[in-house]
């Protein structure tokens, strides 16, 4: 992979439409999405190679089903937009959306919990999705809304999502204040390290945005203009 290198920044690298799609969760999370429309989404996750469908709870069964033996996986939201509700209540939906055959949780952190400092109960709040999808062989992603925190409570977050064993930070829900800014994957890639993952999502509409958040350090993309964002990408890498 070859990149223009860019003033006290890495390299922006010039992917190619099949290695960004890889990176790619393509997301449909509006409340009015319809059966129809998750099944274009599937058959365009596996024609074009995106590594999963990112979709509500209620169309887990029916993305499993079409995504049987096909190489993305289901991707589903967990405690999503607000990240308010219970524990509990977390660590159902988690259940329920594993058995229907999700590989991939992407739940919201508890936000005003962080602020308030009562830190263990957020980490108790992650930690019981992440108890779940392990045993499932499943991943999960943190969703800290990054638009709503302070660089260190981001920095704080992260730490969190790492000590109740997340396998990735995620940036944004892309229903609340800001999406993924550069600024917040560079500092997220710094908490956690070169261990654990960080996507970055949240009003990526292009191409030239989603190769800079990759060069920031996400090695994940969660967007709704998917099909916009690869239409600007070379077919081969440069
Ligand atoms: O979780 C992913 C986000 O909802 C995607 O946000 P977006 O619709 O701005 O791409």
């Amino acid at each position: 992979m070859t990149g223009v290198p860019q003033e006290g920044a890495a390299a922006v690298p010039a992917l190619s439409r099949r290695q960004l799609a890889a990176l790619i969760d393509h997301t449909l999370l509006k409340p009015d999405a319809t059966p129809a429309q998750i099944e274009q989404l599937c058959r365009e996750a596996v024609e074009h190679g995106f590594a999963a469908v990112c979709i509500n709870p209620v169309y887990v069964p029916l993305a499993a089903e079409l995504l049987a033996g096909a190489a993305p996986v289901v991707c589903t939201v967990i405690d999503f937009p607000l990240g308010a509700g219970a524990a509990a209540d977390k660590a159902r939906q988690a259940e329920a959306a594993l058995a229907a055959g999700a590989r991939e949780l992407d739940v919201v952190q508890p936000i005003g919990l962080l602020k308030a400092g009562r830190h263990r109960e957020v980490v108790a709040h992650l930690h019981g999705v992440v108890a779940l999808a392990r045993k499932a062989g499943a991943l999960v992603k943190v969703i800290l809304e990054t638009g709503l925190l302070t660089p260190e409570e981001i920095d704080l977050a992260c730490r969190l999502a790492v000590e109740a064993g997340a396998h990735f930070v995620k940036t944004s829900t892309g229903f609340g204040a800001g999406g993924a800014t550069e600024e917040a994957v560079r500092r997220m890639r710094a908490a956690v390290g070169p261990d654990v993952g960080v996507k970055a999502s949240g009003g990526i509409r292009d191409y030239a945005t989603a190769c800079r958040m990759v060069a920031a350090g996400a090695n994940r993309i969660g967007a709704s203009a998917s099909l916009a964002i690869l239409a600007g990408a070379p077919d081969e890498p440069a």
